[in-house]
């Protein structure tokens, strides 16, 4: 057993033995009170999940295990001579709770390497689609035709004691995290460059060799890269990608249904594919004003003409933060370090100067600033990638760290198959008439 799966192991042990005692000395506290207005808006502000890989405060944004972004930019190790985390020492801290060493960072690259070999059936799945299709759909099916190595359904299938599940969800998402950036970059080559496909380079860091295989040498690319495997991997359990990822392990599916029906959510353009709807909106609005460098005046046009044509726009708003997420900020120093010229870049804070005030206007966002999708694919054109309908792969790549992590927390704890109850409207009415009862 690697050093990495024993240490889980121990943690794991640990914190069982912690919450059988919160459940048995605890377990009739009361948490909230859950009102009739939340269960029919999405079941906004109720807490109903533990996921232990990280924390969302509304204000401050995502902080995993305690760290927020910029103490993982300072503390998380990095390739010698390069400024930005390593997503490896990012999944090793999900997955421990502790911060890597250097030494453990190089041990999950080199893992990470040895476990990338992804069957030839995978890619002739994806070949069976029409050039045409999403690239997330692509994926999805690249992830299903990968489910045949599932070593977690071959041992339940042939009869496995519950106390081992986590040993083989912890081999499963090893394993996909290392095949994911082939089957990606297989993706994006096979529909943007021609069907060439570049072969890994095992000696490069996960995220390193995934712009490689990619077809992007740049360093500063290799960097973003880093950095936007870091800043997208989590976001606490409740987000779409994530709580699918987590009902649909709750049935004991494994590794790859499991993320693949998370996968599937992170295509909406509520979540995950709101990185391409923003540069797709970006890009209609310099093309509809005829000009590459929009004034913040046409800026407040274009958001209040989306805004009457019934839309949404995409990049702000969340359901649960209230100010500028810090991973649009981490992007924005990314930029400011690295491409501050930009035009493009310079479109995108200009409209992080319009929507707000816009947004608040209208008395019922929420949340005016933006998310994390509102910066990043600015930053992908400006290195050259600029086939938009591939952003989301890039985030769903980034985000099997997190969700993968968690998935081998839910089976090392045991948790339960997730069910919450339903009611339909006939019984809310009911309810509100004193004739029956919540159970
Ligand atoms: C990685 C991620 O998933 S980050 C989110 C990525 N998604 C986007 O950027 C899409 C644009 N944003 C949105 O649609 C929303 O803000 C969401 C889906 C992210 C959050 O939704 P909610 O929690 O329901 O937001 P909120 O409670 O503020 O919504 C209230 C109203 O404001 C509207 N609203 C919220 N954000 C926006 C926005 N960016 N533009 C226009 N209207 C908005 C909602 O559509 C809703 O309108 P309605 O009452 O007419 O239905
Ligand atoms: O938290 C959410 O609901 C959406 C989000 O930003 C993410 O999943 O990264």
């Amino acid at each position: 057993m690697g050093h990495i799966k024993e240490k889980f192991k121990v943690k794991a042990d640990e914190l069982n033995v912690e919450i059988k005692d919160l459940v048995k000395n605890h377990g009739t506290r009361k948490i909230e009170d859950v009102t009739l207005a939340q269960v029919y808006q999405g079941m906004r502000g109720i807490t109903g999940l533990v996921t232990e890989t990280s924390l969302l405060d509304a204000n401050e944004g995502i902080r995993f295990r305690g760290y927020s972004i910029p103490e993982l930019r300072d503390n998380l190790p990095k390739v010698k001579g390069g400024a930005e985390p390593l997503p490896e020492g990012l999944f090793y801290l999900m997955l421990i709770g502790e911060l890597p060493s250097e030494a453990d960072v190089q041990h999950l690259s080199s893992q990470f390497a040895r476990r990338s070999h992804v069957p030839n059936h995978v890619f002739a799945a994806i070949d069976a689609l029409p050039v045409s299709a999403h690239p997330m759909t692509m994926f999805t099916v690249g992830v299903m035709a990968l489910q045949t190595e599932s070593s977690f359904a071959k041992a339940y299938a042939e009869g496995i004691n519950k106390k081992d599940y986590w040993s083989y969800m912890y081999d499963d998402s090893m394993d996909l995290i290392a095949r994911l950036p082939r089957i990606a970059a297989y993706i994006y080559r096979r529909k943007y460059k021609n069907n060439v496909h570049i072969q890994p380079n095992g000696l490069l860091d996960w995220a390193g060799n995934f712009a490689h295989m990619l077809g992007y040498e740049d360093e500063g690319f290799k960097e973003l890269m880093r950095l936007y495997m870091v800043i997208h991997a989590d976001h606490e359990g409740g987000n779409v990608s994530a709580h699918t990822t987590h009902l649909v392990g709750s049935a004991l599916s494994d590794a790859y249904l499991s993320f693949a029906a998370g996968m599937n959510g992170l295509a909406g353009p509520l979540h995950g594919l709101a990185n391409q709807e923003v540069i797709k909106w970006i890009l209609n609005m310099r093309e509809e004003l005829g000009t590459n460098a929009p004034t913040k005046q046409q800026i407040e046009d274009y958001v209040r003409k989306t805004l009457a044509d019934g839309k949404v726009v995409p990049g702000y708003g969340h359901a649960v933060l209230r100010k500028t997420d810090p991973r649009f900020t981490a992007q924005m120093e990314f930029a400011k370090t690295h491409l501050p010229d930009d035009e493009l870049v310079n479109i995108v804070w200009n409209i992080y100067e319009t929507v707000p005030p816009i947004l608040e206007n209208l008395g019922k966002v929420k949340n005016p600033w933006p998310n994390v999708d509102a910066h990043s694919g600015a930053l992908l054109v400006h290195y050259g990638l600029v086939e938009y309908e591939f952003y989301t792969v890039l985030f769903g790549v980034s985000r099997a760290l997190g969700v993968l992590a968690s998935l081998c927390w839910d089976r090392a704890l045991g948790f339960s198959l997730e069910r919450p109850k339903s009611v339909t409207t006939e019984w809310m009415k009911q309810f509100i008439e004193g004739k029956v009862e919540a159970e």
